[in-house]
């Protein structure tokens, strides 16, 4: 990763990220995009051609940054931006597959547009987006973007099914979940998920899924496959 802030990824050696690379699972080098500036005062934007608010980051500094941080083993340049396309599970997939993944994160009113024009010359890149919202940069962004492909690396998770069980992954939203105690606040575990019939239960688990889906995020529903929803899930 490439940032000014590079404390601010300090979190991803943390917790199960920190252990799955303590393990070996994978490696994180942060790169201080300061170290590539030459100027007394390392600066690294510079006021937008055609005018308007805000800085944009200088091409000389991350051009000379991502010259020495993409070389070596071929790479994927991703690159968080609120003009990016959406980040989804499905692409959380398609990175955890990568070698290697170079993360720049852009501050201000983000990265010279010839920075990412050049790189594309050497190798894949992707602008996405974790949201429709706009963050101050893109750190934020790196750390909710690893932490999704991460998890999905072989052995970083105790147990694989949940990765593959995720929201998301049958298209879902995953429905409510419940432990002990069976009566919490006046509250009852519902009768099903005790009952130890476990076709009654993934039929009960399937159908809180689709309403929770039905109910907040429609759009993923017009989105499945037509073959996804059998005939016991339309009936619902
Ligand atoms: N939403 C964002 N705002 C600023 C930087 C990056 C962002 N993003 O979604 O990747």
């Amino acid at each position: 990763m490439v940032s000014i802030f590079p404390s601010y990824l300090a979190p991803l050696r943390e917790a199960l990220l920190g252990r799955a690379i303590s393990r070996g699972l994978l490696e994180l080098t942060v790169h201080d995009l300061r170290a590539w500036t030459h100027d007394v005062h390392q600066a690294v934007d510079d006021s937008p051609y055609g005018g308007g608010p805000g800085m944009v980051m200088r091409p000389q500094v991350w051009g000379d940054a991502l010259d020495d941080v993409l070389a070596g083993p071929p790479a994927r340049l991703v690159v968080p931006t609120p003009a990016g396309r959406p980040f989804t599970q499905a692409l959380a997939r398609e990175f955890s597959a990568e070698e290697r993944l170079v993360f720049a994160c852009g501050r201000y009113e983000g990265i010279d547009q010839r920075v990412l024009d050049d790189a594309a010359r050497r190798v894949t890149v992707d602008e996405v987006s974790i949201g429709d919202y706009v963050l101050v940069g893109g750190e934020v962004a790196v750390l909710a973007i690893v932490e999704a492909v991460v998890r999905l690396l072989p052995g970083v998770l105790g147990n694989p099914r949940s990765a593959a069980e995720d929201s998301f992954s049958d298209g879902l939203l995953e429905g409510p979940a419940y432990t002990r105690p069976e009566v919490w606040r006046g509250l009852a575990v519902p009768d099903v998920l005790r009952s130890g019939n476990h076709a009654l239960i993934d039929r009960w688990r399937r159908d809180r899924s689709l309403e929770r889906t039905h109910r907040r995020r429609p759009d993923l529903l017009e989105a499945l496959p037509a073959d996804a929803l059998d005939r016991a899930d339309r009936a619902l």
